[in-house]
């Protein structure tokens, strides 16, 4: 029997290739074609896209990529035990999949996507989710090689990440990087059901759309303002922020920012004003002043 995209089920792609789910590389394998038609929908139109898709495992959401009509997906993985049934797919697609055999934490996509429009479509493993996704965010350059990525992460990694100081539980750091350079949404809910093996977490599919012009700041000065200030989320950032300078009450007052205020207070923007005059305190070597 086989699937509608003419390749066989991937149920049977993973016994064939004995490729049983592994816990350490954060295998939950999607075996639905619907469903991952449903996540490569949500990154369309794909014709004439280069989808980087990191862990494609025995390739379901690949399968679906390339069959919503993406020009090319470069999918990368770090299971050698998963290339065999992608050479399959790569064999019913020619030309249109590139798999690249490595650790998606140590390798640069951006020499394979070439000058026309890049997506990163995945479902990624738990455990590197937000390393990627912070790699993806940083960097001097902005907007990025990337123009969508729709990425299915936990639900709780998800309200994170759209987190604002009105969800203050859920703000932290990956909200202040995600709502700085990006506008982040929600999509759908995946319930643990449809993954093999079931995880005991319900799943969300999140998209994430890079601002054409976010508020100028060097994003490892952003970085290290939030470190600072919600690794102690529960003190005020008049003392969190002593971690970075002495001068921490004078940094909040040049910021305009209250003398009691708390990370899980302070919106995208007043971490900003932060980082900028942590900088330019930082350059001139001088105490930060406090305005008139
Ligand atoms: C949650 S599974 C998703 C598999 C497939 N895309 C699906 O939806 O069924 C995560 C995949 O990422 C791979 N993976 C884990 N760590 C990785 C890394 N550092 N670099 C590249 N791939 C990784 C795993 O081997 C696995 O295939």
């Amino acid at each position: 029997m086989t699937a509608s995209d003419g390749l066989p089920p991937l149920r049977d792609v993973v016994a064939r290739h004995g490729l049983e789910p592994k816990k350490a590389l954060g295998q939950n394998f999607l075996y639905d074609l619907n469903l991952t038609g449903r996540i490569a929908r949500a990154a369309g139109p794909l014709e004439g896209v280069t989808v980087v898709e990191v862990g494609p495992g025995p390739g379901g959401l690949t399968r679906a990529l390339l069959a919503e009509g993406a020009a090319r997906v470069v999918a990368i993985e770090r299971d050698p035990r998963a290339l065999p049934a992608l050479a399959e797919i790569a064999a019913h697609y020619p030309g249109r999949l590139h798999v690249v055999d490595a650790d998606a934490l140590a390798f640069d996509p951006r020499q394979l996507v070439g000058s026309g429009p890049a997506r990163i479509v995945a479902n990624l493993p738990y455990n590197v989710g937000t390393a990627l996704l912070t790699g993806w965010l940083d960097g001097e350059v902005w907007p990025p090689w990337w123009d969508q990525a729709v990425l299915m992460f936990q639900r709780e990694v998800a309200e994170r990440i759209v987190a604002g100081p009105e969800t203050r539980a859920d703000y932290g750091r990956l909200g202040v990087l995600c709502g700085w350079r990006t506008e982040a949404d929600i999509l759908f809910d995946v319930s643990p059901s449809a993954f093999v093996p079931p995880p005991k977490v319900t799943s969300s599919v999140v998209r994430l759309v890079p601002r054409a012009q976010p508020l100028p700041c060097r994003a490892k000065a952003l970085e290290a303002v939030t470190r600072a200030a919600f690794g102690q989320r529960r003190k005020m950032l008049r003392q969190s922020l002593k971690a970075l300078t002495p001068d921490a009450g004078a940094l909040l007052a040049a910021a305009r920012l209250s003398e009691t205020a708390r990370a899980e207070e302070v919106p995208v923007a007043g971490f900003v004003d932060l980082a900028n005059l942590w900088d330019a305190h930082r350059n001139a070597g001088t105490a930060v002043t406090a305005p008139a």
